[in-house]
């Protein structure tokens, strides 16, 4: 090894990745010492309260509740904290002193990534979030980095953790929502607030940041489609097994062509897959992630997507990564903006859809069902009546069941058809 200095490090929260970053950072101090070039010194551990029980035994000398004072000595600062403020703040101090950062913060990066960016850029400071979408999967650095080249094409990938566990629970051990949540809570999958996890908004953030890499254009999070899981009902589970498929939530990202120029849309929400999608294969808190780029093809990238030593493998792979460019000397990151595409409005983005409705018991009532839908414009692919002749499913076509139009058959058939209850409506993914 070298006789570089040691490298001062302040870690800001010590919940469940912050605890299993401080240990391994502790535990393996001598090889990741060896791989920087210098020794990597926790300085201190920045939490709201300083004496309580953790998971993992930490120094107590470490534990502080006074972060501002530990970021102003530190040369890399880890930020995981969570939320926006104080993180925001503190980055900026610490960005401003000239110190590096390393955050897993997806929400903070979606809404404050650019500010974050161009503060370090004018210091010439380093800001790294690989941990911020994906767990303990790479993909910011092959979207960043490896596919800078390429033209990125369309992403689709199941994202959070949390959500897909609860999906999963709900398939395949018949879990309530709330239950599933609980134990996701527990093994430290979900957010501080698990509404983050359940209504979408983390997923979405997540999507930001993809897209945002993806297609070198500012993506607004305003503008990226949010729903949760919490409209997904045991009924819809139910339809989805007796079909023969999973309901998943996915996040979708991709770059439309058309007479206006090509646009970027990128949304988050439950879908219907076969069974035989290699997504449904994605169980508990895994994710997966599929790149579609147009020199590259497809590529699939597949793991832990929450969890506190998963998690904490890819902030160390950042750190590591920083504080060798410390040692070494180096450039900053350059901000990845450059291209001005338009986002598009979810409303006209066309999907496939599954409805399933409970219509009154008289022959003809489902051609007439079908006939709507016809006269709207949506092509029906396939209608499936079930035992009993009362419920039924209808497959819409792709190229025509844009969400306006499919809002507005809905209309049509509650003033013309005797349909009694339509049970779900969901998007449907081959
Ligand atoms: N959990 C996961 O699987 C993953 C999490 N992430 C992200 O990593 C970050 C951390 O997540 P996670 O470890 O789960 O979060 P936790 O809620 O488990 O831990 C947060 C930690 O930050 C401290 N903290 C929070 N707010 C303050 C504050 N205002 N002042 C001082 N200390 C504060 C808490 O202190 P105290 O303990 O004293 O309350 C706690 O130690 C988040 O941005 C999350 O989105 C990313 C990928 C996966
Ligand atoms: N709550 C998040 C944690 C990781 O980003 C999730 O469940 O995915």
């Amino acid at each position: 090894m070298n006789s570089y200095r040691s490298l001062r490090i302040a870690l800001l929260g010590a919940g469940s990745v912050g605890s299993q970053v401080a240990r391994l950072l502790l535990e393996h101090a001598d090889e990741l010492a060896a791989r920087v070039g210098a020794p990597l010194e926790l300085v201190g551990i920045g939490v709201r309260d300083p004496e309580a029980q953790r998971d993992v035994d930490l120094p107590r000398e470490l534990m502080t509740s006074d972060l501002a004072t530990l970021v102003a000595g530190a040369d890399i600062v880890v930020e995981l904290l969570g939320g926006i403020e104080p993180a925001r703040t503190l980055l900026l101090d610490a960005i401003a002193e000239g110190a590096d950062v390393v955050t897993a913060n997806k929400a903070l990066i979606a809404a404050h990534g650019p500010e974050l960016f161009d503060a370090a850029a004018i210091v010439g400071a380093q800001v790294a979030y690989e941990a911020a979408v994906g767990g303990a999967i790479p993909i910011i650095r092959p979207l960043e980095q490896s596919l800078a080249g390429d033209r990125v094409t369309r992403i689709m990938g199941i994202v959070n953790g949390t959500t897909n566990f609860i999906l999963d629970r709900m398939h395949t051990e018949g879990s309530s929502l709330a239950d599933a949540l609980a134990t996701a809570t527990e093994l430290g999958y979900a957010e501080a607030d698990p509404t983050a996890d359940i209504e979408g908004f983390d997923a979405a953030s997540k999507a930001t940041i993809l897209a945002s890499l993806a297609f070198h254009t500012a993506v607004p999070g305003e503008l990226v489609h949010r729903e949760g899981i919490t409209g997904v009902t045991d009924a819809m589970v139910e339809q989805a097994e007796r079909n023969d498929r999973v309901i998943k939530l996915v996040a979708i990202c991709e770059r439309m062509s058309g007479d206006a120029g090509d646009r970027v849309s990128a949304r988050v929400h439950p879908v219907s897959l076969p069974a035989t999608h290699p997504l449904a294969a994605v169980r508990e808190a895994k994710n997966a992630i599929f790149v579609t780029a147009e020199a590259a093809g497809d590529l699939m990238f597949y793991g832990a997507g929450a969890g506190g030593p998963e998690t904490a493998s890819a902030v160390l792979g950042d750190l590591v990564s920083i504080a060798r460019r410390h040692v070494l000397g180096g450039p900053g990151r350059a901000a990845s903006t450059h291209a001005d595409l338009r986002v598009a409005p979810f409303g006209d983005v066309l999907a496939r859809h599954e409805l399933a409705l409970t219509v009154a018991d008289r022959p003809g009532v489902l051609a007439a069902v079908a006939g709507v839908f016809a006269e709207q414009g949506v092509s029906v692919e396939s209608v499936r009546q079930d035992a009993g002749e009362t419920s039924a499913s209808l497959v819409l076509g792709t190229h025509t069941a844009s969400e306006a139009r499919i809002a507005s058959v809905l209309e049509a058939l509650d003033a013309h058809i005797d349909v009694e209850r339509i049970d779900s409506v969901i998007r449907l993914i081959d």
